[in-house]
């Protein structure tokens, strides 16, 4: 980065020497060194991790200045400048690549300049004045990048959960089961190993979809509780050195007020700041949802497949042009696009748990991988179903004709005779039924092995896919 001239500069000094910031900037040195160290993905932090290290900081502030550990005109002036950043002010000022400084010191130090620095201009001061309002001392009072950050993969993965992924869950699991009965009486061919099998109910098919989503919904709402224990108080190692004996109740406490949702502290900080597992364990349940997702996606192109050579058993709403080349084509974009957004989430998961198991002793330093690939995975699989709910499974369309006549010819209907014919018999059935093309009732009459009455009362499609108790 090229040092700014003249007035469009201040200098700003650090434990390791003095540097220029353009004037401009609400960042400072720390920052400026890890914009010049970490060039490496060029992605910035996300947004719902910022909002969560601020919101953090304003906690911090209101609790560090109820107890006169920081001044009260300072630590409202923090408070200030973090809600000016959490409507929307700033944002282009969290510079910091999200591969950095083991444990996220660099961002964290990103997120008390901005603070500091607007603080100071709210108080009428100018940017870079750290002996009024300093970054370290003042913002980041009683706090390390050791219970902040920790705490901070925490709230940003809750708030990311709250905002994005349940809503988008919930509209999901509304669309497939309007589904379920709109389809509720058409029959299909239930297929197992990709071979007929017996037949089904096309609503049943989108039931199970519903109870699917519903069950990952409630696996990741209970790995979530996890999150809501709160490592944050313990400082550098977990001990507290250096924070009031109420701080951390109290912060937890502010929190807690700020985000409308019950956290705590956690009986051990050290356990609290050096385990990732609560991480390991939402994204494990990310990755759950995500492996049933991409069997739901992949059913989805399957039954839509065609429309000439395929299933076509369903109509998937087109909603773009699919090919460059093949006019008329209308391709099943958004669950194509589904399965993929679902292996990043298990590559996310692969890369958080070997993040996860490489703590040591005191910290363990890959946090901002595991802050990045969490926030990212829920925000992205969000993303994802809203936009499958409301331009695929909506407005899915049944081909009733197609169904029928694929369970009408299935050859699996011949496991209803099992227990009137006895399964060799059946068998028999229905391999003649597939050397000679006759149907299953012909052969079966023609071997005089059930009257037409009681095969018609067997061979009735409504009844052999009927679920327990849906008639
Ligand atoms: N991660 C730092 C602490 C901090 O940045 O606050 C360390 O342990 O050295």
């Amino acid at each position: 980065m090229s040092e700014p001239t003249g007035a469009d500069y201040r200098i700003e000094k650090d434990s390791m020497g003095e540097r220029q910031i353009p004037a401009s900037a609400y960042y400072g040195i720390q920052t400026l060194r890890a914009i010049e160290n970490f060039p490496i993905s060029g992605i910035k932090p996300l947004p719902t991790y910022v909002d969560a290290c601020v919101l953090i900081k304003k906690a911090t502030a209101i609790a560090n200045g109820e107890l006169g550990c920081i001044d009260q005109e300072i630590s409202r002036a923090i408070a200030r400048a973090a809600d000016e950043v959490l409507a929307g002010k700033f944002r282009d000022q969290f510079v910091v690549d999200i591969y950095q400084a083991g444990a996220g010191t660099s961002h964290h130090m990103n997120v008390n300049e901005v603070l500091a620095n607007r603080a100071l201009e709210i108080l009428g001061d100018e940017k870079g004045n750290y002996q009024r309002i300093s970054p370290n001392d003042d913002v980041n009072y009683g706090q390390s990048t050791n219970d902040v950050i920790p705490t901070a993969i925490r709230i940003g993965a809750l708030l990311a959960l709250e905002h994005t992924l349940y809503p988008a869950l919930e509209a999901a699991i509304e669309a497939v089961e309007n589904k379920a009965v709109e389809f509720k009486d058409i029959v299909k061919s239930g297929r197992t190993h990709m071979q007929d099998a017996v037949p089904v109910r096309l609503g049943e098919s989108f039931r199970a979809f519903g109870q699917i989503l519903s069950d990952h919904m409630t696996r990741i709402e209970t790995a979530s509780l996890d999150l809501t224990v709160l490592g944050l108080g313990g400082s550098a190692a977990g001990t507290g050195l250096n924070t009031h004996p109420q701080y951390r109740a109290r912060v937890a406490k502010i929190l807690s007020e700020l985000m409308n949702q019950t956290l705590q502290p956690a009986p051990h900080m050290m356990a609290a700041m050096q385990s990732m597992a609560p991480f390991v364990n939402v994204s494990g349940a990310l990755r759950n949802l995500a492996q049933d997702l991409i069997k739901i996606s992949h059913d989805l192109r399957l039954m839509d497949s065609g429309p000439k050579t395929g299933l076509k058993e369903i109509q998937l709403p087109p909603v773009q042009p699919g090919s460059s080349i093949m006019p008329g084509k209308y391709n099943p974009v958004m669950a194509e696009m589904t399965s993929m957004v679902c292996f990043q989430v298990m590559g996310y998961d692969a890369a958080i748990a070997m993040a996860a198991s490489a703590g040591q002793l005191e910290l363990n330093v890959m946090m901002p991988l595991i802050a990045y690939d969490l926030i990212h995975s829920i925000e992205i699989l969000g993303n994802t179903i809203n936009v499958l709910a409301s331009r695929c499974l909506e407005g899915i369309v049944a081909n009733s004709d197609r169904t029928r006549a694929y369970a009408e010819g299935s050859l699996a209907l011949v496991t209803a005779l099992n227990t009137h014919i006895g399964y060799l018999n059946a068998a028999a059935v229905a391999k003649e039924s597939l050397d000679t093309g006759k149907s299953l009732r012909e052969i079966v009459l023609e071997r005089g092995l059930m009257s037409q009455e009681d095969l018609a009362k067997v061979l009735d499609l409504e009844k052999m896919s009927a679920m327990p108790g849906n008639g």
